[in-house]
């Protein structure tokens, strides 16, 4: 069974390694959104794969560090591309939510990263 919660961040950022002819070298900012998606057998008892508050509480405080925050200054998201916020979220969920299979870092509603862990190609 799958399972996903979605959360949202606001932030501003810059990318360091793009041009600087590109827009997104000057400081701007994104209405964040963040899926995560548990996968694991159903539990008899209380028909969860995981309680969805047990997500929120572990997610928290990550999203505290996040939201309202410039990225270039959150340690190990100097370069905070989509791919590499999913890559730095799923390395702190994982060790308190090892159901995690999927973690999706939207800029915009039509623009995503998808990290599913190590073997993950991309
Ligand atoms: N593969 C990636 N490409 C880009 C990323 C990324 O994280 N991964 N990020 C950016 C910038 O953050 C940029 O801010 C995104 O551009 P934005 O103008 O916000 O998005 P759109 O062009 O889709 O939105 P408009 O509505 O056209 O302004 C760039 N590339
Ligand atoms: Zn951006």
């Amino acid at each position: 069974m799958k399972i996903t919660q979605a959360f949202t961040f606001e932030a501003a950022h810059r990318l360091p390694n793009v041009p600087e002819t590109h827009r997104c070298h000057r400081m701007h900012g994104h209405s964040y959104r963040v899926e995560l998606r548990l996968e694991g057998p159903v539990d008899p008892l209380s028909g969860f794969v995981v309680d969805f508050f047990d997500v929120e509480a572990a997610f928290g405080p990550l999203l505290q560090r996040l939201d309202h925050y410039c990225l270039n200054d959150v340690e190990g998201l100097e370069n905070s591309t989509a791919e590499n916020i999913a890559v730095w979220i799923w390395d702190r969920v994982r060790p308190v939510l090892p159901q995690i299979s999927s973690v999706k870092v939207f800029e915009t509603p039509e623009c995503w990263a998808e990290y599913e862990g190590e073997g993950d190609a991309s």
